[in-house]
Formats: structure tokens, C-alpha cells, sequence
């Protein structure tokens, strides 16, 4: 199929790069590109970015604090991967909006989904921030919510894995690769690449998410040209 718009997912934690935390700039200038490269083909892209190189609120919990207070920590980390992204593709030459889920109005503009689709329609990258806006979420189940919202043809799915596997690749070395799978596969076999709620609400809506590897330069543009790459799930 031919992508029209895309709801890219990018994961906080991929952009640490080499480092512990945080977030390393060359990672960040790698992913402008690939992102840039989308873009001036015509493709209107919007993005939602993932916390975990900086805050995740079921660690905060781990450690005894309140798991809401975490949670609304883990949003506003993904504010500021945020701001970084909009920093480096603005670089670029790339226009971009910053929308967030939680009133933060000196930093970002509120999500508005008719303005969020204005911009789009300009050619503008837009990119959501503050996850759902509510705790006990994750910026996966944002992803599919706001592509659903804006329409997107397909979620993609970048990531640090090339797929989804039969079990955790990074854990077990005899993990095989699915080309394709579909969505009640993925939820019998418990596998974990994203978390169920946002597969189940993918799903219901009949939205179609690609997890690729978006480390290796050029796999962005891979799949936008029709590329078989990384693993489809759909119904
Ligand atoms: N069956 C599976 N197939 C592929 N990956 C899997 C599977 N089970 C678990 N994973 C893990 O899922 C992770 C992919 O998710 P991702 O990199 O987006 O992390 P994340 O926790 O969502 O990131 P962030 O919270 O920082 O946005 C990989 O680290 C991979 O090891
Ligand atoms: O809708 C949401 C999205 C995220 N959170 C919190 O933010 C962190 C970081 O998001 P990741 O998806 O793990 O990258 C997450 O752990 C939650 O604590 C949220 O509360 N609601």
C-alpha cells in the first residue's frame, strides 16, 4: 500500500544511543534524517516519541514513589525528547509543531486533532508529546490513539529489534523473525514488542502496525517504498 500519512513511533530509550541516559545528539540527528528523507517525498509524517531514556513511571514505582506522580514524570520525559527531536529536524529545515497532552502552553501547543491535521496537510511534522495525557499508559497506546485520531494509514513502529520474534530477541538467541503475524497472534502468544492495550485498539480499528529496526539507516524510507521489512501486524 501506498502511505499517505504516517504515525511514526519512536522509542525514548533508542535514543540514548551508546549512553546510559538521557539522550545522544548523533542518534537524534540520525533519526531528523531519516525522518527529513520521508518528508520531502511528500509523506505527511507525525510522530509520537517513547520516555524511557530519561523516566519511566513503573521504575519510579519500583523504587516506592506513587505510580501517578511517576507516570506524570514519564509524560513530561517525553516532552523533552520532544523538544529535541522538533530541535533537530527545525535544523534540518524540516517545519514541525510540537502538540502535548498535558497543558505545558509556554513549551508546546495543546493536542488539538483538527489542528494537528492542519499542519499535516501543510507538510508540517508533527509531533505528539505527553503520551495519552492520562497515567497507567504507555506512548505505544498513544501511538495508535493518535493515529487513529489523525487518520494515519499505518503505524510504524521504529525500534531497536527488526521485527516482532517468536520470544524476546534480546533475551533468547533462538527467537525466530515474523514476516507478518496478525494482531490475535500477537496477543494469544503474549508477545511483548508493544503493550496489549495498544495492540487491542490497533486492532478494533483495523489499523496495521510495522515494527522495523530504526537504527539501520535507510529503513524509514525502505518501508515508505514498499519494502518488505521488519514484522507486519495486521488483522
Ligand atoms: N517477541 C518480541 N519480539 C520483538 N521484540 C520484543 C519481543 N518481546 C519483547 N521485545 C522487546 O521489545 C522492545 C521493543 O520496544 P521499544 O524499543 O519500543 O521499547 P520501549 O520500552 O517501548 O521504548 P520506550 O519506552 O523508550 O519508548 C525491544 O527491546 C525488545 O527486546
Ligand atoms: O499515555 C502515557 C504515556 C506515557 N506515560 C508515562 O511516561 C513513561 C514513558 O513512556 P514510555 O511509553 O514508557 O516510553 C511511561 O513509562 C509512563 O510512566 C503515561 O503515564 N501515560
Amino acid at each position: 500500500m501506498e502511505y499517505k500519512r504516517i504515525l511514526l513511533k519512536l522509542s525514548g530509550e533508542a535514543l540514548m544511543g551508546e549512553r546510559q541516559y538521557g539522550i545522544d545528539p548523533k542518534r537524534l540527528a540520525e533519526y531528523a534524517n531519516e525522518i527529513k528523507e520521508v518528508v520531502d517525498r511528500g509523506i505527511e509524517v507525525a510522530v509520537v516519541i517513547g520516555g524511557g531514556n530519561i523516566f519511566r513511571g513503573l521504575s519510579g514505582a519500583a523504587t516506592g514513589m506513587d505510580r501517578v506522580q511517576g507516570d506524570h514524570m514519564g509524560m513530561l520525559a517525553t516532552v523533552i525528547n520532544g523538544l529535541a527531536l522538533q530541535s533537530a529536524l527545525e535544523q534540518k529545515g524540516v517545519q514541525t509543531r510540537l502538540q502535548s497532552a498535558i497543558k505545558i502552553n509556554e513549551v508546546a501547543e495543546p493536542f488539538i486533532r483538527r489542528r494537528a491535521m492542519r499542519h499535516l496537510e501543510k507538510g508540517r511534522v508533527v509531533i505528539f508529546g505527553g503520551g495519552t495525557g492520562n497515567p497507567y499508559f504507555t506512548t505505544d497506546s498513544a501511538a495508535v490513539l493518535r493515529a487513529i485520531e489523525i487518520e494515519a494509514d499505518v503505524i510504524l513502529k521504529g525500534t531497536r529489534v527488526d521485527g516482532i520474534y517468536t520470544s524476546d530477541p534480546e533475551k533468547d538467541k533462538n527467537a525466530t523473525k515474523f514476516d507478518t503475524i496478525s494482531f490475535n497472534d500477537v496477543l494469544r502468544k503474549g508477545l511483548k514488542v508493544m503493550d496489549t492495550t495498544a495492540f487491542t485498539l490497533s486492532q478494533e480499528n483495523e489499523l496495521p502496525i510495522v515494527v522495523f529496526d530504526m537504527n539501520k539507516k535507510g529503513n524509514l524510507m525502505r518501508i515508505i517504498s514498499g519494502e518488505n521489512i521488519g514484522t507486519v501486524v495486521n488483522l
